[in-house]
Formats: structure tokens, sequence, C-alpha cells
């Protein structure tokens, strides 16, 4: 959390053993009068032990709601903004942008030379200056830190255990500032995180208004995947055949089952497959300093979320098949018992019915056996990426668990649907076999475990490895050096899949993340290649490289 600055506030205090303790208890002034600044005052006053003022442009009009407040928690005043900026050491202004300007620069000369916290949040992403950026333009002689944005009023009010789980973000030019703003967090319970500059506030309010940004594009993709399953089912089944092969009513369950199967082993080897790929580029490129194209960056982030989707589809396909094992549905599954009718005055001939019996084959059964292990050892999978099970692994097991048993999960897939389809495949033979689905949904999945294992024997393995521990060929492939660019408004923006800004920020969040998670507990990448670490190029490769494999 770098800065180590003595804070003048630190108070010291007689612990009931006779101890010395330093708390920090500055005078806090919080400008507004509505939700933040009510859980605001009602956290400093209870968790951090501050006296607090709270600043109104009608303090009179405001004291009703104010009012048996001071009761229950001592040493909060409500006074007018002039007067509250006076009597406090650190002022909060928690009110909406829009309103900085009108309200604050009547007050700019009293806010000289205060440490000024900003707390606002926009409601749309705009390119170029934060909040934080902005008040500091009105109030230039003030100390302006932006933090505490990313706890919810309910969060702040709430001093549980719970509430206090936020981390707080805090960035401002003042390194002083800075420090006692997080020194500030710190006694209301919150742990923080420090970013640096102001310029940081940007993707602090940014961050809070992407909505579910990692899964977008595996949603995307599944859902697009699914669709055309869907089509070439329909296609096979249903219009390229002088008959249908199914009954309309088995529309629900037998043949929508087929696309979620196709759709649950392709995600899950495009969960895998850009590892593979990354090494293929790594091979080419005879160095692990070149940073890859940005979309095998984004593909190598999102893989977790890729997993996730992929073993939702794997759920919902045991569950339908489950639901539908008996020798009706899966014929080929099933023992045929023959019974033979005697011929008899009616029939002159023998008639032979074929019955199913309920004992199933060896293929039906192992396929079973497939099915079951797959999903267990899939649900062991998705279960270590949630962060709390994570966190009681150390990171070889983790590693271990994400990459080694993920692709067990993939090739045990594989087998389940090959020992399905295999059979059909030589009956139809080529080209008749691309109508397979059996045969189109295990492509992508050999493809993968081909070059996973191609890569882990020598002579590639030992290739790759020195590669990934800094050898570099002779002639190796650095690629063009990243441009900057001056952007339009005159900030520095490169070319490739992230600014330096960011990368100070990706590094800072992941070395304060926990050892497998970063703090928005976001980009952690679950279905891990075991080389993840070593993705790495300059720039935001190293900064991938921490996110999606800390
Ligand atoms: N609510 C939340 O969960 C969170 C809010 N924030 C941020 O905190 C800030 C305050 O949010 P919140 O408390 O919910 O907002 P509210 O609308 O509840 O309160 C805003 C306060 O601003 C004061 N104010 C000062 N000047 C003006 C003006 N010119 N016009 C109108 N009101 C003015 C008002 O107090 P008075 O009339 O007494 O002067 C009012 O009570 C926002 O910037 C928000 O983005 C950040 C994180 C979470
Ligand atoms: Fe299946």
């Amino acid at each position: 959390m770098g800065d180590d600055i003595e804070t003048p506030l630190l108070k010291n205090e007689l612990t009931e053993t006779g101890h010395h303790t330093q708390t920090y208890r500055p005078r806090v002034g919080i400008i507004g009068t509505g939700n933040y600044a009510l859980a605001l005052m009602k956290r400093l006053t209870a968790v951090a032990g501050c006296d607090v003022i709270i600043g109104s442009r009608m303090p009179e009009l405001r004291r009703g709601t104010f009012s048996g407040i001071g009761d229950c928690f001592c040493g909060v005043e409500l006074a007018s903004i002039r007067e509250c900026i006076r009597g406090s050491d650190i002022v909060i202004i928690a009110i909406h942008r829009e309103y900085f300007s009108v309200t604050l620069q009547d007050v700019a000369e009293l806010l000289a030379g205060k440490l000024v916290v900003d707390v606002s949040n926009r409601e749309t992403r705009k390119v170029g200056q934060s909040n934080a950026e902005y008040l500091a333009s009105i109030l230039p002689e003030a100390s302006v830190v932006k933090a505490f944005n990313s706890v919810s009023a309910f969060a702040m009010e709430d001093i549980s255990e719970s509430g206090s789980s936020s981390a707080v973000y805090v960035a401002g030019n003042d390194p002083a500032a800075r420090q006692k703003v997080i020194h500030l967090a710190h006694a209301m319970g919150f742990r923080t995180v420090n970013l640096g500059l102001l310029h940081s506030a940007r993707w602090m309010e940014d961050d809070l208004l992407s909505v579910f940004s990692l899964w977008q594009i595996p949603v995307a993709l599944a859902t697009g995947i699914f669709l055309l399953s869907c089509l070439f089912v329909a296609y096979i089944y249903f219009i390229d055949r002088p008959k249908p092969a199914y009954s309309w009513e088995q529309i629900f369950m037998k043949v929508s089952n087929k696309p979620v199967c196709m759709t649950a082993i392709a995600m899950m080897a495009l969960t895998y497959l850009p590892g593979q790929l990354a090494s293929i580029l790594q091979i080419y490129y005879g160095t692990k300093h070149r940073r890859f194209p940005k979309f095998m960056d984004t593909w190598l982030k999102i893989r977790k979320q890729m997993g996730l989707v992929s073993f939702f589809f794997v759920t919902l396909h045991a569950v339908m098949s489950v639901l539908m094992i008996s020798s009706t549905y899966y014929g080929g599954w099933f023992y045929k018992r023959t019974v033979t009718i005697p011929a008899n005055e009616t029939f002159n001939t023998e008639v032979v019915l074929k019955l199913s019996k309920e004992w199933m084959n060896w293929r039906g059964e192992s396929v079973c056996l497939l099915g079951i292990l797959g999903f267990a050892l899939m649900a062991v999978v998705a279960l270590t990426s949630i962060r709390s099970v994570g966190d009681s692994l150390n990171w070889s097991e983790w590693r271990s668990v994400q990459s080694n048993l993920g692709f067990v999960v993939l090739a045990l897939s594989t087998a389940h649907v090959t020992v399905m389809g295999a059979q059909g495949w030589e009956r139809r033979g080529f080209p008749k076999v691309f109508r397979s689905v059996t045969f189109l949904s295990v492509l992508l999945p050999y493809l993968v475990l081909v070059l996973k294992i191609v890569f882990s024997l020598p002579p590639l393995s030992g290739y790759l490895w020195k590669i990934r521990h800094g050898w570099e060929r002779e002639g190796a492939r650095y690629g063009p050096v990243d441009k900057i660019d001056k952007g339009k408004n005159g900030t520095k923006k490169a070319t490739g899949s992230s600014s330096s800004d960011n990368l100070e920020l990706e590094k800072s969040r992941a070395s304060q993340g926990s050892t497998k998670g970063n703090q928005s507990g976001q980009a952690t990448v679950v279905q891990v290649e075991a080389d993840s670490q070593d993705y790495a190029g300059t720039g935001q490769g190293s900064a991938q490289k921490q996110c999606s494999s800390l």
C-alpha cells in the first residue's frame, strides 16, 4: 500500500490494559444530507468513532431527518456547509456531480488546503475526465482524493462483517492525503486498495458501470452456438428427410437435448483452446516477451466465465438425459430381447418380436459412467472457481484442479460423446458422418486434446518450458513495438490492449488481491491452463498474466 506517511491525526489512546494505541480520529465533515451522507455518518461514528459534522444547504429544514440521531450517534452535528468545512479535518462531498459546481464554488476558498473526498459515481460512461478530476478542477487548492464510491449506502450502513467486506479503492495525487483516507477507511473497518494518482478515478467510476462485463462474450457465444446447433438439428432430423425422425412431441426434451449437448462441449473446448493457441503463438514468436493479439488477451481473461457457461449447459444436458433414460429413448444402450411366437392357426409363420430389456449393454453403461464422472469432476472444477473455496487451496493445488482436472473433464466428456456416437459414424461413412450430431460435437474437443498432448510431450514441451522461463530464440519475432498515439485531447493512448495507466491499475489490483483473485473478484481465470503464469507479454500481457494466474 505504498506510502508510509505520518498522519498527524493519529491519536494516542490508553487501552484498558494500559497500552498506548494509535487510532485515526479526524473530525469529518460530510456535505450532503442524502442516503449516502447518512450511511457514512453512521459508520464514521459507530465504527471509526469520529466526530462528524453534516453540512447542508438548509440545515434547519434537514433537522427533522437527523432528529434523534445525535442521541444514538454521539458527536454528530448538523450545520451549514461553511460551518461544516471550517470545523472539519476531512470533508467528504456526498452530493451528485451535477451539483458540484453550483454548491461548491462559493466555498472553494474555504476548501483550499483541505482534504476533500469525492465519493460520487456517474450514471453513464464518459470518455475523459472523471468526477473526481472535475471536482479537483473546481477546487484547485484542495487535495482531492477519490474513495468509497464502490461501497453502496447499504453496505456502508451495515457494520457487520459482510458490510465491511467491500474493498475501498483510493486514488489521489497527494500521497499524504491519500494515506489519510486509507487510514480513515481502515478505521471504518474496510480493507483498502491504493490505486495511486487521481487519474485512476476514471477506472474506479467506469468499473461500476460495467454490468457482467466478463460474461457478455461467453453468454453471447454460447447463445450463438446453441442457435446454430438448433438449426442444424432441425435440418437433419426434420427438414432433410422424407419423414421427420421425431414427432413434434419430442422437441422439448429428446431433440433439444442435442443442441444443449453440442453447446456444452463446444464451450468446454473453447475454454481450453486459447491455452493451446497461446502455446502455438509462443513457439512461433520464439519469445514470451511479445504481447498476444487483443482477442487472445480477452479470450484468456474470460475462460472462467466460458467454463461456467459450459457447466450450466452440461448440467442441463445431464438432467435432461437422466430424465429420459429408458430403452425407448436410448434404444442402442439396451439389450434387445427376442421373443418368438410359434406358428398357430392365425399366422402360419413364426413371428419374431424384438423387445427391449431393462438391462443396459456395455455402451449404455459406459456412456453413463463417462458422463457421470465428467459431470462430477466438472463440478469440482467449478466449485474451486468460487473464491472462498479456491482460497483454501495453495497455488499448485488450485492450478492442478483448474488445469489438469479440467483437461480430464474434457477428455471424459469427449469419450462420452465418442462412445455414444462411434457406431453411427461407422455406419454413415464419409461424408455423411458430418451430419452426425455426436461427430460434429467432438471435432473441436479432439483438436484441443491433441494439441494439449503434443505440447505436453517432448520435444515441444521442453521448448515451451524454455520460452516460458525467459529463453529467446535467435531472430525471435518481437512484433511491432507498441506505438503511443496522442489522442485528440492530448492524452496518451496505447495501441495495444491497454494503456500504461491501466497496467498500473491492473498490477495494483492484482497485487492487492488474494493469491488467486483480484480485487474485483472478476478477472480470476478459472479454467487456467497449467502454464498461464507464463502467458506473459510486455505491457498488458504482464498485467494479464498477473490477473489470470494469481
Ligand atoms: N447512495 C449510494 O448508495 C451511493 C452514493 N454515492 C454517491 O454519493 C453521492 C450522494 O448520493 P446520495 O446520498 O444517494 O444522493 P441523495 O440525492 O440522497 O442526496 C444528495 C444530497 O446532496 C445535497 N445537495 C447539495 N447541493 C445540492 C443541490 N444543488 N441540489 C440538490 N442536492 C444538493 C442535498 O443535501 P442538502 O439539500 O441538505 O444540501 C442532498 O441530500 C452521489 O454522488 C452518489 O453518486 C456513492 C456510492 C453509493
Ligand atoms: Fe451426453
